[in-house]
């Protein structure tokens, strides 16, 4: 895990380095996958590396979980709340929609979600501007592999260090890293409404997939549900669809 973790460390280095900016920052959740990332930034740039707390709506456990982490690993921090921008915005754009009489409640529900995660997104580049930083991402090999994430929200990141690891493999590196033990152990979740947790709504689970992405036998509802997820999704790990020239 040592050698994984220096490894982890020096590619995000050299990926500072060739883009000459000065330091690395990541969106704090409370979750694992953004607790892992804290730690490698941390290790990576000392002086130089931030993590963004960024409530929108969201569960005071999460943001305590989130305090946890970062007073953890040392890891200098600001807190942005969403919450009241989140409600303006997305009740400017359905006030608009309804006035022009298009407006379709259902198909919404989604969206004001996925618009929690781009608001997050758009702080995160915001704050990494500033600081002349980049921005890393969480996603792990599980949640890349089915597309569990939105795109240009989560998904909208310019590194992605934990891309090759499972979500037992992010545990174990978790637990190397000293990362509190309640959020190692707690349901993995977007928290983007209430009660939501991440094996819930895919209808399997972390083990199956990663059993399923180390090319194990899993049963075959799992592996419909993880081969039609990476099906739908694969628009979101292309560039946009351009046309022929
Ligand atoms: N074939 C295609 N070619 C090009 N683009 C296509 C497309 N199909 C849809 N699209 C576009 O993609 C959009 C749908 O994708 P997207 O907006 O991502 O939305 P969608 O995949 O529907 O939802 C995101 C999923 O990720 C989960 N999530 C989000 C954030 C964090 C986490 C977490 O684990 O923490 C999980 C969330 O709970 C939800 O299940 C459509 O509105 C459309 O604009
Ligand atoms: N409240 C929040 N504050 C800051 N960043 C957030 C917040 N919610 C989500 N994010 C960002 O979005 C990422 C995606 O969320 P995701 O739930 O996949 O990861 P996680 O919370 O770190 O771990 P887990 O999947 O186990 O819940 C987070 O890792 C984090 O970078
Ligand atoms: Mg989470």
């Amino acid at each position: 895990m040592k050698e994984k973790v220096e490894k982890l460390v020096a590619w995000l280095r050299e990926q500072v380095e060739q883009a000459h900016v000065d330091g690395l920052l990541v969106g704090v959740s409370g979750g694992i996958d953004s607790a892992v990332v804290s730690n490698l930034i941390k290790r990576a740039y000392p002086e130089n590396s931030l993590g963004v707390i960024m409530p929108c709506k969201s569960q005071s456990s999460d943001q305590d979980h989130a305090s946890k982490v970062i007073s953890a690993c040392d890891l200098p921090s600001i807190t942005v709340d969403l919450t009241e921008t989140h409600d303006v915005l997305f009740g400017t754009i359905q006030k608009q929609l309804d006035a022009n009489g298009q407006l379709n409640k259902d198909q919404l529900k989604m969206a004001d979600a996925n618009l929690r995660a781009r608001l997050r997104m758009s702080t995160l580049y915001t704050v990494a501007a500033n600081h002349k930083y980049l921005v890393v991402g969480t996603d792990n090999a599980a949640e890349w592999y089915t597309g569990y994430f939105t795109k240009f929200g989560d998904g909208g990141v310019d590194l992605v260090p934990l891309v090759h690891l499972t979500k037992g493999e992010v545990r174990e590196m978790a637990e190397y890293l000293g990362v509190p033990d309640e959020v190692i152990h707690k349901q993995p979740s977007a928290g983007l409404w209430e009660g939501q947790t991440d094996e819930n709504e895919m209808g399997t689970s972390y083990a199956m997939i990663d059993k399923f992405l180390k090319g194990e036998e899993i049963p075959t509802e799992d592996r419909n549900i993880i081969e039609s997820m990476h099906e739908r999704t694969a628009h979101k790990r292309q560039l946009a669809s351009a046309p022929p020239q």
